[in-house]
């Protein structure tokens, strides 16, 4: 059977590195195909090549049975077939009207001008095929993330006039910043267009993959290793094909160390960043996990930013060990002991153009009681290695460019250069797990209560309920810039995940 899009022996290679080795895949009509893998398994490197991103050193694609070659996105968009892109690609300053049009031949224009009120009846139509309430002379940088993923679909499907048919329908890990009624309200929609469109969806989500995909393509090394439709398997059978291991039970955290007259390690009292945080209270011992879980645009990224040194405008109290912060920068928090791991890995956490090594090694001589320079190389490398390893950071050597890694590959080395550190008394985790594959997550978990077992305090501002529930001994709900709902002792007295997203909502 051909399906409305097969490939067959596809491989891709990026240097040494073999990203793609022989990959036979076929997508039916009106069918979703969950595609899952490890951080640096090839799924992005198969979604580009079928995205005309990417060519295939070998191999080839069909589209209806036709063997077609997409040079180009443009390319494969006159084909049918649209990237609903991770990393948003709409322009903020033009309308949702001119971005679902933007790279498309249009007949409303004249001499090169917009005729604006047909443009929006066309926008108009595109917004109520997925039941979208929005007006299409909105500018897109006031739409909310949600909103904006939901254009990006509109616009694939604005390609249904173009082709006159059949559209593929590429999403690469669309979930991974929507909260769980948005998250909804996207499969609610891939459903109603699946009877004309053929979708292939990437999540690390186990459930999510099962809940939405008729059938499901494991990727390991470059390879397609298994194929389960959603009836015959479970999530735990999943995740042994994709990770090549069982999945460890919760493991329970030791009761907090209790210390004879603790002295909180963070205060803050009535923190005020104006238009995104409004009078929120929070404390911290040591050792303690406090996770902080809210919507997008809940205030909660926004308290580690201010707590780092990253805000300007503030007011209220942030005392650390008992005195109020020094020098608000973040060089001066560094310096006190205070680590940041920025949801925004790749604009804020990461020297592009340099090794994994160099990155991982930044804080380095500082955390381990010497100036800058000072540690020798062979350590510095040794214990780069030693995290490569203990993360599992799949790279060929820790000299390689960090930014040739993976998406998830990426943010444990970016990770690791905190992890490492010796002399640090508070990590503030910003979506810490955003991207990794369920194995790297784990693994995760493992060293975040390692640490805090040790002494370290933690703040963690966490992507799903199911996160902030596994690893906190605190939970703080935000919502509006105020905290809406706080519970202490969660190892003995949790909530349930529908408490949390009803605070959230
Ligand atoms: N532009 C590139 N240059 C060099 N190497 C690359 C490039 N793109 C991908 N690779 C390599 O190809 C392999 C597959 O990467 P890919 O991004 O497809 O994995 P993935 O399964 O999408 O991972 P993740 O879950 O982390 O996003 C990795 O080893 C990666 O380092």
């Amino acid at each position: 059977m051909t399906g409305a899009l097969s490939l067959e022996g596809v491989a891709k290679r990026f240097g040494d590195v073999v990203a793609l080795d022989d990959v036979d895949m076929v997508l039916h009509e009106g069918e979703v195909l969950g595609l899952i893998g490890q951080n640096g398994s090839g799924k992005s490197t198969l979604m580009k090549i079928m995205a005309g991103l990417h060519q295939p050193d070998a191999g080839r694609l069909r589209l209806g049975g036709r063997v077609v070659q997409l040079r180009s996105p443009l390319e494969a968009a006159r084909a049918g077939i649209g990237l609903v892109h991770q990393e948003q690609s709409l322009i903020g300053s033009l309308t949702v009207a001119e971005n679902l049009f933007l790279d498309k031949p249009v007949t409303f224009t004249r001499a090169g001008v917009y005729r604006w009120a047909e443009m929006k009846d066309q926008a108009r139509r595109q917004l109520d095929k997925i039941e979208l309430d929005i007006d299409p002379a909105t500018p897109v940088g006031d739409l909310s993330f949600a909103q904006r993923q939901m254009v990006e679909l509109a616009k694939v499907l604005a390609l249904e006039e173009l082709v006159g048919g059949h559209l593929v329908i590429l999403f690469d890990e669309p979930t991974a910043v929507l909260n769980p009624p948005e998250i909804q309200a996207l499969f609610a929609q891939i459903r109603r267009i699946k009877h004309r469109a053929s979708v292939v969806f990437v999540s690390h989500r186990m459930d999510e993959i099962l809940d939405i995909s008729d059938r499901v393509y494991v990727m390991s090394d470059g390879r397609n290793v298994a194929e389960r439709r959603k009836d015959e398997v479970k999530v735990d059978e999943l995740y042994e094909l994709m990770v090549g291991r069982q999945r460890a039970g919760a493991v329970a955290r030791r009761p907090r160390a209790v210390y004879a007259n603790p002295r909180p390690r963070l205060e803050v009292r009535g923190l005020t960043v104006p238009g995104a945080v409004r009078g929120v209270d929070l404390g911290l011992a040591p050792g303690e996990i406090l996770g902080l879980i809210g919507v997008h645009g809940s205030g909660a990224e926004q308290v580690l930013r201010t707590v780092f040194g990253l805000t300007d405008r503030w007011s209220g109290e942030i005392l650390f060990e008992g005195k109020p912060l020094q020098a608000r920068t973040p060089a001066a928090a560094v310096r006190q002991g205070i680590g940041y791991l920025p949801a925004e890995r790749k604009t804020e956490g990461m020297v592009r153009n340099t090794s994994v090594s160099e990155n991982m090694a930044l804080t380095f001589g500082r955390q381990h009681g010497v100036a800058p320079g000072l540690l020798s190389r062979a350590r510095e490398r040794g214990i780069v290695a030693d995290w490569v390893r203990k993360l599992a950071i799949r790279t060929p050597s820790i000299d390689h460019r960090i930014d040739k890694l993976s998406g998830g590959n990426q943010q444990k080395a970016v990770l690791s250069k905190w992890l490492i550190g010796k002399s640090l008394k508070l990590l503030l985790l910003d979506h810490p797990t955003r991207g990794l594959d369920p194995g790297a997550r784990a693994d995760l978990f493992a060293v975040i209560r390692e640490l805090a077992d040790e002494g370290l305090s933690i703040v963690l501002v966490g992507d799903t309920p199911d996160e902030v529930l596994t690893l906190s001994d605190t939970i703080v709900v935000m919502k509006d810039g105020s905290v809406s709902a706080r519970i202490n002792d969660v190892q003995h007295n949790p909530p349930t995940e529908e408490d949390l997203v009803r605070a959230m909502v």
